[in-house]
């Protein structure tokens, strides 16, 4: 049975907060999207950050070849078969994204007050005098006086491998750089930043187009992250591009925002996208550190609104080489969920971080936790009145059955879709308890097979707050009869059960179709 807890708002004992924290089925309603990477790609490891409640795998492609992604794909797979934990893909293009091409791999050192000059020169060996870069268009997009950042693959901007530099001059298509500070280059992977201005490269590359063809293809991506978005042009460009590579057109398109110029065409994007990835990484550097927050606010606040899933990146970043987050990350975790955000990303912790399966578990714990003070009460009604009259009936139905599984105090919500948009609509009003939501598969066909839809709408729902997926038996008819929705009702308790979520003489509701109409009802168990 649901437990009530009191809000942040509340006054809470202090001896309350020691309370050890009842474990649960589910790590946490916020869900974790991990890299996987070099400290992350064995069958062991990833069934570690399984089980510690990685929903959602991520592949960059701003290192590492098709193969290497491939081969750990398929560790991913058998992972997900021996441990029965659903996981999606998400295929992270390139972008725009500037890289010092540095390919003795040799660390670099580089000194305070000395000349360094980037040049487009491939070439060139890469050395503390000279960093070729892998854009030409550099010494046009910048002047005398800019500042310029190089560092390891997500950096955090405090690290001894990372510098500042000031444009000094422009000589050709050469930049003559003073570096501000000591730093050595050391590592496979050194991006570049330049504040605020515009890189003139499309957001979908040959290279991005090259992988989506080819290794996305090859493995039904559920979710394309979209590096650098800038326009809602860019995504109706990617969604495009899917489009015509077959099933590929059920791929949710995440549109990262990394920089002011994403930021400052929020709104678009949103419009078109199905999901938003607040890349705090590059956006971090891109803003004054002050404003960081703000856009967290207001850009999770449209997200929620808008339905659409909202992700978080870059949070825990120390435990990349140590076992304990510090305080302000820790905090800072907890402020992502209260915010109301969907997911957390990790990045380096996991890529390459030497505890990828504890800072999982971590991070999901601090997850778990602030969502017990979350004042649903309060998100309930600012969406409803931001929703306004009328409302769509299904979103009617969606949010009230949010409301009655509360007042009842329901151990689950239990919700039939085949698009997923029913599920959707209800971790839209963030019920505080977990929504099964039954995708039943439809037969369709492209006039040269059959074949059944369910499993991208089903995997889609691994980055949504709240919503746990089980994909129904496709023998079971899709047309919403009673004795089908009886029998697909009953699997679907079963499951709660078996999973622990749902127990004897709990309260569930559900919101199914019967006949032409959506309904909601709430049961009660018996044993
Ligand atoms: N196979 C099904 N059996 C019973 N109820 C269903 C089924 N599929 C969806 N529903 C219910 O139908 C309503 C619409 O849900 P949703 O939009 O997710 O599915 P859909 O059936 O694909 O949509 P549409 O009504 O546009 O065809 C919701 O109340 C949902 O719970
Ligand atoms: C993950 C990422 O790309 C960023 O935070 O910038
Ligand atoms: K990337
Ligand atoms: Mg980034």
């Amino acid at each position: 049975m649901h437990v009530t807890h009191l809000l942040l708002e509340e006054p809470i004992r202090m001896a309350s907060i020691l309370e050890p924290s009842k474990s649960s089925f589910f790590p946490a309603m916020t869900k974790i999207v991990g890299t996987l990477g070099p400290k992350s790609r064995s069958v062991e490891v990833i069934s570690g950050c399984l089980k510690a409640g990685m929903s959602v795998a991520r592949f960059d492609f701003s290192w590492g070849d098709i193969d290497y992604h491939q081969e750990t794909l398929e560790n991913l797979k058998t992972a997900v078969k021996s441990t029965k934990k659903l996981c999606a893909v998400m295929l992270d293009t390139v972008g725009p994204e500037l890289q010092v091409v540095n390919k003795s791999e040799h660390s670099i050192s580089l000194e305070a007050n000395a000349v360094v000059v980037l040049t487009p020169d491939q070439d060139q060996e890469a050395t503390s005098k000279l960093l070729p870069i892998n854009y030409g268009g550099l010494s046009k997009a910048v002047k005398k006086g800019d500042t310029i950042f190089i560092g390891q693959y997500l950096f955090t901007g405090s690290e001894t491998t990372s510098v500042w530099l000031e444009v000094d001059e422009v000589k050709e298509k050469d930049v003559v750089c003073v570096i501000k500070n000591s730093a050595t280059l050391a590592g496979s992977l050194f991006t570049l930043h330049v504040s605020q201005i515009h890189i003139d490269l499309p957001t979908l590359t040959d290279k991005d187009k090259e992988v989506i063809s080819t290794w996305g293809v090859r493995n039904n991506i559920d979710f394309l992250s979209l590096s650098y978005t800038r326009h809602a042009e860019d995504v109706r460009h990617a969604r495009e591009y899917l489009s015509s590579l077959g099933d590929l057109n059920q791929t949710q398109i995440f549109a990262k925002i990394e920089n002011i110029e994403g930021l400052t065409h929020f709104d678009e994007i949103l419009q078109e996208a199905d999901g938003i990835i607040l890349s705090r990484g590059n956006l971090g550097i891109d803003l004054p550190p002050e404003k960081v927050f703000l856009f967290q606010k207001a850009a999770v606040y449209k997200c929620n609104m808008a339905g659409k899933p909202a992700v978080v990146t870059r949070v825990v970043d120390s435990m990349t080489d140590n076992l304990r987050p510090t305080r302000a990350e820790a905090t800072d975790v907890a402020n992502a969920v209260l915010d109301g955000s969907d997911s957390i990303l990790l990045g380096a912790e996991t890529l390459r971080g030497l505890y990828p399966v504890e800072t999982i578990s971590i991070v999901g714990k601090i997850c778990a936790e602030a969502e017990k003070v979350f004042n649903q009460d309060l998100y309930f009604k600012k969406t409803v009145k931001y929703v306004g009259e009328p409302m769509t009936h299904l979103e009617s139905i969606a949010s009230s059955a949010v409301r009655a599984a509360i007042k009842v105090k329901a151990s689950v919500i239990i919700v039939f879709t085949s698009t997923g948009r029913a599920a959707r609509l209800i971790a839209k009003y963030r019920p505080t308890m977990p929504v099964l939501s039954v995708v039943i598969p439809r037969l369709k066909t492209n006039q040269l097979k059959w074949s059944f839809t369910g499993a991208f709408e089903a995997r889609q729902s691994l980055i949504v707050r709240g919503l746990f997926p089980m994909l129904a038996d496709p023998r079971h008819p899709a047309e919403s009869t009673s004795a089908t929705n009886e029998t697909v009702l009953k699997v679907a308790l079963d499951h709660g059960k078996a999973s622990g979520v749902i127990k004897s003489h709990d309260r569930v509701v559900v919101c199914q179709k019967v006949g032409d109409a959506s309904v909601v009802k709430i049961i009660e168990l018996e044993d």
